[in-house]
């Protein structure tokens, strides 16, 4: 199975691709979605934020005060990090479920929807990283209507990752979400049609290197147990002679 990281800046589009990839039946593990799961009323991560934020950041119902939570580590990057210490390993072991169930069911091709996925150094673990770009203007002006933000609340969050540019260097593939949805909806058209290509070469190596594998076990298996009768035959000769 492939499994595909789909990344970008805050705001590039990496929803909006998840949805038409969706649309294609291509299964899709949401970080975000998770990140929201492991911190429901009850769960480990809840218990330590609290115990790190105060009570202040639970609503009167006992859930995450989502935003007043975002005000206090999008203005600062030391709780911002202690913030990702708490959420990231609960979203990573729900992450590696997720993967799990999927090449359980036999699927050929499965993407992580990771907003960190360069950031946390997840990257290196996937087979295809897709980064959706956007210039930062286009970004910074999508997020602020996206959110009915202010400037200052959009650029702050826009501040907390890697400039999309630098998450370029790392794509193997760069969808450009600088055009319309028509232009998008292309894009990962080509895109799909380019992982499933990739993911039968993937499917392949996973078939024939069993077989390498257990071909190079058997030779040597065979190899030495020549090797061992050749000595037992040549150590009888020798007794009868002596
Ligand atoms: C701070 C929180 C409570 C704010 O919640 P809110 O509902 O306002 O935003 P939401 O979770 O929908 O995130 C929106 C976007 O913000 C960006 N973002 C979220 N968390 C972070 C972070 N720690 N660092 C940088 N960018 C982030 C991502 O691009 C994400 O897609 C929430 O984002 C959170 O718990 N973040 C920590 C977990 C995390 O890193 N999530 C990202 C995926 S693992
Ligand atoms: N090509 C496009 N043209 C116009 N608007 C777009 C286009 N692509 C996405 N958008 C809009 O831009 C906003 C941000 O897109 P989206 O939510 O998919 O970004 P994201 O990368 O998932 O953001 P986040 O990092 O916050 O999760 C949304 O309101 C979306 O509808």
């Amino acid at each position: 199975m492939l499994v595909v990281g789909l990344t970008g800046g805050i705001a590039t589009g990496k929803s909006t691709v998840s949805t038409l990839l969706r649309a294609q039946n291509i299964p899709i593990i949401d970080a975000d979605v998770l990140a929201r799961q492991v911190v429901a009323p009850g769960t480990p991560a809840l218990k330590q934020i609290v115990e790190h934020f105060g009570p202040d950041v639970l609503r009167p119902d006992g859930s995450l005060d989502r935003p007043k939570l975002g005000a206090i580590v999008f203005a600062d990057e030391q709780q911002r990090e202690k913030l990702n210490a708490i959420v990231h390993p609960a979203v990573q072991r729900a992450m590696f479920w997720g993967v799990m169930k999927c090449w359980l069911r036999g699927e050929k091709v499965c993407v992580l929807d990771v907003p960190l996925l360069i950031e946390g150094g997840l990257w290196r673990f996937v087979g295809t990283v897709v980064v959706v770009y956007c210039s930062p203007e286009i970004q910074l002006h999508r997020l602020m209507a996206r959110d009915h933000s202010t400037r200052e609340r959009a650029s702050s969050r826009f501040n907390s990752q890697l400039p999309i540019a630098d998450k370029v260097d790392y794509a193997d593939v760069v969808i450009d979400n600088s055009g319309d949805l028509r232009d998008l909806e292309e894009q990962v058209d080509l895109l799909i049609k380019k992982l499933y290509r990739q993911a039968g070469y993937w499917y392949l190596f996973s078939w024939l290197i069993p077989p390498i594998g257990l071909c190079s076990a058997a030779w040597t298996l065979l190899w030495k147990s020549i090797a061992r009768s050749r000595r037992s035959t040549l150590r009888r000769r020798h007794a009868v002679a002596e």
